[in-house]
């Protein structure tokens, strides 16, 4: 089937087509029930439920497919969307600076985060050889930096040398910057042994990346963590609000437990402050007399701690159950 010619009327959402992102979104498109079949090797999938047509893509990819307009919906790493952003920001600030009007139709028109997906949490840092030299990010100015994040990379040592020159990173030319940003597209963490860089601006997350290739973090660029992005003038603004709730349902599904349990009339205020619910607990009375059965979402790391405090004010019979899907609000 040529599927590019059956696209009209459906709505492009771009998923992450490899990389730490991938399964994570595979999740939450399974539990918003968005039924595809990807074939072998085959980039588009149509949804068999909706009138929907997702787009595998690199992470790095999609804000600029959902920046320009091209598709409606995607998900991929803050990170990736502030690379973009910065490096439009300083393609249109060098075009001023060189008197080149860009057409109206030139210019992408940005993309707008839904929600944060709460995974794929991490922080570009500056990272330098543990043993070297170099003990602060001011150090590295005017040396090789090795990273696949050059806008990001570059915005931050402008603002170092315009900070070091008294100057306003605004006033700096970042083709003449002392600072050398040397892009690479993978495997970052070798640069500084293999000579290539003094230092690099990478993703860490567990740190061991880093600390197997003898770096140390010195400094933190951005911090990170998937985000849900839609287009600025999506094709059906109706079908991305009903995916984003489909999501942020599938999202608190995952973040919140139901908490119910017994208690005395007379304790419920108390109760009440240690399980206040999302919006407000539910509660019912019970068959006896001067009691009430409470239920109320809680944020599942903070269970244990809320069913001491409960036993503490008399709660019995707490039970804790999983929410499988949620339609609630953020
Ligand atoms: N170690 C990590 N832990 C959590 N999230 C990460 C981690 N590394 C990357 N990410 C997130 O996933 C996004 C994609 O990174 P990933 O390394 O999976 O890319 P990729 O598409 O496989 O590209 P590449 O071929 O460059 O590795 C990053 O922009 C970041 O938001
Ligand atoms: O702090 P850590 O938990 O070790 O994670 C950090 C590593 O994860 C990412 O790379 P990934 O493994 O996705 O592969 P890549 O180098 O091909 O991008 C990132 O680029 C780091 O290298």
């Amino acid at each position: 089937m040529d599927l590019v010619n059956h696209l009209e009327g459906r709505l492009l959402f771009a998923v992450p087509k490899k990389g730490r992102l991938l399964q994570a979104s595979l999740n939450l498109l399974e539990g918003a029930d968005i039924q595809f079949r990807r074939e072998n090797r085959l980039d588009i999938a149509l949804v068999k439920n909706l009138p929907i047509a997702l787009v595998f893509l690199p992470a790095a990819d999609i804000p600029t497919f959902v920046g320009e307009g091209r598709v409606d919906l995607g998900i991929t790493g803050y990170d990736q969307v502030q690379e973009h952003e910065t490096g439009v920001r300083e393609l249109a600030r060098s075009r001023q600076l060189n008197g080149e009007a860009m057409a109206t139709s030139q210019k992408p028109q940005g993309c707008e985060t839904v929600m944060d997906l709460g995974f794929g949490h991490c922080k570009l840092q500056v990272q330098v050889p543990a043993k070297g030299q170099y003990k602060e990010t001011r150090d590295l100015v005017g040396k090789n930096i090795g990273t696949s994040f050059v806008h990001l990379a570059l915005e931050h040592f402008a603002k170092l040398e315009a900070e070091k020159e008294g100057k306003e990173v605004a006033d700096m030319d970042k083709s003449k910057l002392k600072t050398k940003i040397i892009e690479l597209s993978g495997s970052v963490e070798a640069a500084c042994a293999l000579g290539v860089a003094d230092g690099i601006v990478d993703l860490v997350e567990s740190g061991e990346t880093m600390k197997a290739a003898g770096l140390m973090a010195i400094d933190t660029v951005v911090e990170s963590s998937a985000i849900l992005i839609r287009s600025k003038a999506p094709s059906n603004p109706d079908m991305v609000e009903l995916i984003a709730s489909r999501i942020r349902g599938v999202i608190t599904a995952q973040r919140y437990v139901l908490c119910q349990y017994n208690i005395k009339r007379s304790q419920l205020d108390q109760a009440k402050t240690i399980t206040p619910g999302k919006r407000a607990p539910t509660v019912t009375s019970l068959e006896e007399e001067g009691w009430v059965a409470v239920s109320a979402m809680v944020e599942k790391k903070k269970i244990a701690p809320v069913m001491d405090d409960l036993t503490k004010v008399g709660a019995t019979d707490i039970l804790v159950l999983d929410i499988h899907n949620s339609r609630a609000s953020s």
